[in-house]
């Protein structure tokens, strides 16, 4: 059998980050955690674009945006939704999910869903630097392998 994986270096490849302002105290702990998990492999300072949206919501379409132009080979979501303070927060979630996951369909292009949902600002907080790790961190990683895997289709 032939097993395909994609590796974890990147070598020219390009990225565009889509990061919500709603619950900035958390969602810049995630933007910096990707770009420093791209940065630590081999991805250069030039070779990553970071769009900021109002909120979670307006991800989308910039995502879409990005995953259209052709410019990146992949591009990393990230945002924070909690529920004690969303009174629609199902709607949210359920609307940025769904609109991200048919990014990738639409355009072939890897789009990672790095959008922190939670119950309260304390499992929040553990995801984005804390005891559960960083989920920028673990979505930039998630974006090179699929940039790479993707290219041996
Ligand atoms: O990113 C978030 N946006 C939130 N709302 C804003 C939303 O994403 C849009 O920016 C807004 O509805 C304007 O379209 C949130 N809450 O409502 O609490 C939230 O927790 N996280």
């Amino acid at each position: 059998a032939r097993f395909l994986e994609g590796n974890l270096v990147s070598d020219g490849l390009k990225y565009g980050i889509v990061v919500g302002r709603f619950n900035e105290f958390i969602t810049s702990k995630l933007l910096s955690g990707a770009i420093d998990a791209l940065q630590r492999h081999g991805v250069q300072e030039d070779e990553i674009d970071v769009a900021w949206v109002p909120g979670a919501f307006e991800i989308s379409l910039i995502a879409q945006k990005m995953a259209a132009s052709g410019k990146y080979d992949a591009v990393i979501t990230l945002g924070t939704v909690i529920r004690g303070s969303t009174s629609h927060y199902d709607i949210v979630c359920n609307e940025v999910a769904k609109g991200v996951a048919a990014i990738n369909l639409k355009t072939g292009v890897p789009v990672i869903f790095g959008v922190v949902t939670t119950e309260n600002i304390e499992q929040a907080i553990e995801r984005a630097g804390t005891k559960a790790g960083n989920k920028g961190w673990d979505s930039a990683l998630a974006a090179i392998e699929m940039a790479n895997l993707g290219k041996q289709f």
